[in-house]
C-alpha cells in the first residue's frame, strides 16, 4: 500500500473514535418518589430511601430471592461470581419516575449522540430492584441483551448510607469508577450510570451498609422520532461529530490507489449486536450504535452503497487469512457432502469471496476475489463460534 493511502486510511481509522461508553451523574428527585413498596399481600411493607433505617433495609434484603446472572440465555445462580439479593418488578412498586426527570433524554442525547441514534427514541424498562448488603458484589461482567432493541443497561443507586460497592466500567484497557455513596446518602437524590451493553462492568464488595438499586434495560423505541426537514438545522453536536470522519473518507476516497481494480471498504463493527441464524441481517441497520451508525449514516451520504455482512472465515487448509466469505445474514443448518467444504457450501449459497486489497491471495481462485480494503478491521467481540452440524452422506 502507498504511503499517502496509508496516512488516508490512519485519518479515517482515527476519526471513527468512540465518546465515553457510558453517562452518569446524581440528580435531585422529589421526596416523595423516593418511597418503595413492596412485599405480598397482607404482608407488604413502605420505606422512603432517603430515611430507611438499618431494619426497614434489613426487611427489604431478607424479601430478596439471591440474583442470578444471564450465561448463554440461561439464569445461573453462583453467589462466587454474584452476590446479592433481588426482587422482580412484580415484587415491588417504585414512584421513581426516571423518564419524567429527563434522565432518558439526557442518556440519548450523551449516550447516543454520536449518530443518527440522537435522533431515535429511547425507552426503559424497570428491569430488577437489587439489594447489595455486607460483603456483597457482582464480578466483571457484560448485560444479557433481552431483545434485539436493548442497547444498554442504567443503573439508578438509591440514597441508602454504605460503604464500597463501586461500580466499575472497562473497555479497552480503560476503566472508570464510579462511586457516588457519600454524595447521595440521606439526602433527596440518586445516582446513575448508563452504559451500553457491551461494556464490561463490575460492582465491587459493599463494606458496609446496604447498597440498593433499581436496574432498567435501555432500548432504541420501535418509531424512530420523524425525520429532521431539510430547513431545520440539526444539532451542532451531529454534526461536528461527523465531519472529521466524512472529511478523511472523502480524501481517501479521492486517492488513485484505493482499489483501483474496484471493491469494497470493509468496517467491523465496534459494538456488539444480538445475532441468530438465518435472521435478517439489515433490520440491524436501524439499530447500529455510537461509531457504527456514523460509518453508515456518512457512506450513504457519499453515496456509498453500504451493507451489514456477516464475515466467514476462507478454508483454513487452502486459503490465507487474508481471505473471507461474506453473506447476507448467518448461515443455516446444513448438510455436507464427503468432498464438500463449509466455504464451498457458503458460496453456493450467495455468499461471495473477498480478499485484503493488495494480498495476492485473491489470483488462486477461478471465479476471482473482490478485494477489500478492511478500515476498521474485524475484532473478535463480533464473533460468533458456532458447531455447524457437519453431517455427511455420500
Ligand atoms: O449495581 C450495579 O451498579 C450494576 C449491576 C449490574 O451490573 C447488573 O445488574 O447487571
Ligand atoms: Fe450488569
Amino acid at each position: 500500500m502507498s504511503e499517502d493511502l496509508q496516512a488516508r486510511l490512519a485519518a479515517v481509522q482515527k476519526a471513527i473514535t468512540k465518546r465515553p461508553p457510558f453517562v452518569g451523574g446524581t440528580l435531585d428527585v422529589p421526596d416523595s418518589d423516593l418511597k418503595l413498596y413492596f412485599g405480598e399481600v397482607d404482608d407488604a411493607y413502605c420505606l422512603n430511601f432517603a430515611r430507611a433505617t438499618d431494619e426497614q433495609l434489613g426487611k427489604l434484603a431478607a424479601a430478596c430471592d439471591p440474583a442470578t446472572f444471564g450465561v448463554k440465555q440461561e439464569d445461573v445462580l453462583d453467589e462466587s461470581y454474584r452476590k446479592a439479593g433481588k426482587l422482580d418488578t412484580d415484587k415491588f412498586a417504585s414512584l421513581l419516575k426516571v423518564a419524567e426527570y429527563g434522565l432518558i433524554d439526557t442518556v440519548r442525547d450523551e449516550l447516543l449522540q454520536e449518530g443518527a441514534d440522537s435522533t431515535k427514541q429511547v425507552a426503559c424498562e424497570l428491569y430488577k430492584l437489587n439489594v447489595y448488603g455486607k460483603d456483597s458484589f457482582f464480578k466483571s461482567h457484560k448485560d444479557t441483551p433481552r431483545s434485539e432493541r436493548m442497547f444498554g443497561s442504567l443503573v439508578v443507586v438509591l440514597p441508602t448510607p454504605h460503604e464500597g460497592g463501586a461500580l466499575v466500567l472497562r473497555e479497552d484497557g480503560r476503566e472508570w469508577t464510579f462511586d457516588y455513596a457519600a454524595e447521595i446518602a440521606n439526602a433527596t437524590k440518586i445516582a446513575y450510570v448508563a452504559f451500553f451493553g457491551d461494556i464490561e462492568h463490575e460492582v465491587l464488595t459493599v463494606k458496609t451498609g446496604y447498597r440498593v438499586t433499581l436496574t432498567y434495560n435501555l432500548y432504541f423505541d420501535a418509531a424512530p422520532k420523524p425525520a429532521r426537514s431539510e430547513s431545520k438545522p440539526i444539532p451542532r453536536s451531529v454534526v461536528d461529530a461527523d465531519a472529521p470522519f466524512r472529511e478523511a473518507l472523502q480524501k481517501l476516497l479521492q486517492d488513485p490507489a484505493l482499489l483501483p481494480k474496484g471493491g469494497y471498504l470493509a468496517f467491523g463493527l465496534r459494538f456488539m449486536y444480538p445475532c441468530n441464524q438465518g435472521m435478517k441481517l439489515q433490520r440491524l441497520r436501524h439499530h447500529l450504535k455510537g461509531a457504527d451508525a456514523m460509518v453508515a449514516r456518512v457512506c450513504k451520504e457519499l453515496g456509498l452503497r453500504g451493507k451489514l455482512m456477516v464475515t466467514y472465515p476462507g478454508d483454513d487448509e487452502f486459503e490465507s487469512e487474508d481471505v473471507h466469505i461474506i453473506m447476507d445474514a448467518p448461515f443455516g443448518d446444513c448438510y455436507l457432502t464427503e468432498d464438500d467444504s463449509f466455504q464451498d457450501l457458503l458460496l453456493r449459497n450467495g455468499g461471495k469471496r473477498i480478499c485484503a486489497m493488495g494480498s495476492d491471495a485473491g489470483e488462486d481462485f477461478i471465479g476471482g476475489c473482490t478485494e477489500a480494503l478492511w478500515v476498521v478491521p474485524l475484532s473478535q467481540f463480533n464473533e460468533v463460534k458456532e458447531a455447524h452440524g457437519a453431517r455427511t452422506f455420500s
